[in-house]
């Protein structure tokens, strides 16, 4: 995946797709409210270009963990490295784009942000949002982190009942199974208590228990950025053709730089066949890294070519293949399934012909909102003399 920081923001067109929302002048009230902002972090000098992304917030008290799941789950840093990371004292913007179904922009916001600042113009940044996290530090008391999530959840909601609210129980890492179990059960009631006493049960808040330390946070965010992803129940269609005719027993859709699955077959995931297949991908690309030679568009050394093939001990075998160039499929099947991979890839190969014909869409789609942005761009500068025009 590749993750980048961008200076100009993304459109502003209403993306029928997404249904989010984006829009130059709010942007500029936003960037004008905010003068703590980095240009190239966050500069808003011109919105009216390119695609819209699925926003999404992450909030939570100070020194909560925030900045450390961004650079864990998107910029590969060993969770020891987050030791010596500084407070965030700004909003950081960043563009995540890895595939058509990837993509979409991170905010990490500064723990002691005086978030209902009057000159801070937080309805601009909740009707752009796809999903809020709010991170809780379970090694702490939470007391306080339950009375800002309901501030924070109750405000976004009036703004934007659309947005999904994710609570991360964080820093799980250094509690029991009991103790964990007991933390996320304490956790959900008063936050969903509270939201009753305000008469406002109706926001839904989905719950999980991370740490940079495991991987739990690759798979919290692998659902979070689910939800954002519209063609979700067509590649879970795929996936569950592809392996009812293949006797494969499980198959993800995972981005491989992230490790987040962007999709899987409808049957239930179990956290060890997700680490399993993390642990494959770190294998695939730490090799490649070592041996192979790197793309020159995505910097990464993986391609149409790239395939692995692990036998487990218990006469499973795992099958990784290319999709895309950022992604790949991880299958799980039995060993005398595998008899038959002539079968297995000429179903993936229908199977990679199906996913091109989704992003073929989705790119369409895309570029018809680039071309009506333009033409609305140019008959703006028609009735303003030529001086409105943006490039
Ligand atoms: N044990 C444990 N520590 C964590 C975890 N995630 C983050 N931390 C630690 O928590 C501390 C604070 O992390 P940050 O990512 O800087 O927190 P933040 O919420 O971005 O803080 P601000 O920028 O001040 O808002 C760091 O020392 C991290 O190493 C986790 O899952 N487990």
């Amino acid at each position: 995946m590749t993750t980048e920081r961008v200076s100009a923001p993304s459109g502003d067109e209403e993306d029928p797709a997404l249904g989010y929302y984006d829009n130059e002048d709010e942007l500029e009230a936003f960037s004008a409210g905010e003068p703590g902002c980095e240009d190239g972090v966050l500069g808003f000098s011109h919105s009216l270009s390119g695609e819209v992304k699925p926003r999404i917030l992450l909030m939570g008290l100070r020194r909560s963990g925030k900045s450390s799941i961004q650079k864990v789950v998107f910029h590969k840093m060993s969770p020891n490295e987050t030791l010596f990371l500084e407070s965030t004292n700004k909003i950081c913007r960043e563009d995540v784009s890895s595939s058509s179904f990837v993509s979409f922009q991170i905010w990490d916001f500064p723990g002691q942000i005086d978030f209902f600042d009057p000159t801070f113009d937080y309805e601009m940044i909740f009707r752009g949002t796809g999903a809020l996290i709010f991170v809780i530090d379970s090694q702490d008391d939470y007391v306080e982190a339950l009375s800002r999530l309901h501030l924070t959840v109750t405000r976004a909601y009036k703004v934007n009942p659309d947005i999904n609210f994710e609570v991360f129980i964080h820093k799980v890492d250094g509690l029991s199974d009991d103790h964990k179990i007991e933390k996320q059960r304490d956790i959900q009631k008063r936050a969903r208590d509270d939201l009753a006493d305000a008469g406002l049960e109706r926001i839904h808040l989905s719950f999980y228990l991370t740490s940079i330390y495991d991987h739990s946070i690759f798979e919290a965010f692998s659902k979070v950025v689910q939800k954002l992803i519209p063609q979700l129940p067509t590649l879970e269609n795929l996936l569950n053709i592809f392996i009812s005719n293949s006797g494969i027993e499980k198959a993800f859709l995972f981005d491989v730089v992230s490790k987040i699955y962007i999709a899987t077959d409808s049957s239930p995931v179990d956290m060890q066949t997700y680490e399993l297949c993390c642990d494959m991908i770190d294998v695939v690309i730490d090799i490649s890294c070592i041996y192979g030679l790197a793309d020159t568009e995505t910097g990464l050394p993986y391609d149409k070519e790239s395939m692995a093939i692990i036998h487990l001990n218990n006469t499973t075998v795992m099958y990784l293949k290319e999709v895309t160039k950022f992604l790949a499929m991880v299958c799980f099947l039995r060993k005398d399934n595998f008899e038959r991979k002539g079968l297995i890839d000429y179903n993936f190969h229908c199977f990679k012909q199906a996913i091109q014909e989704v992003f073929d869409v989705r790119v369409k789609v895309q570029q018809n909102r680039k071309l009506l942005t333009n033409r609305r761009w140019s008959k703006l500068s028609l009735t303003n003399g030529g001086l409105n025009n943006p490039r």
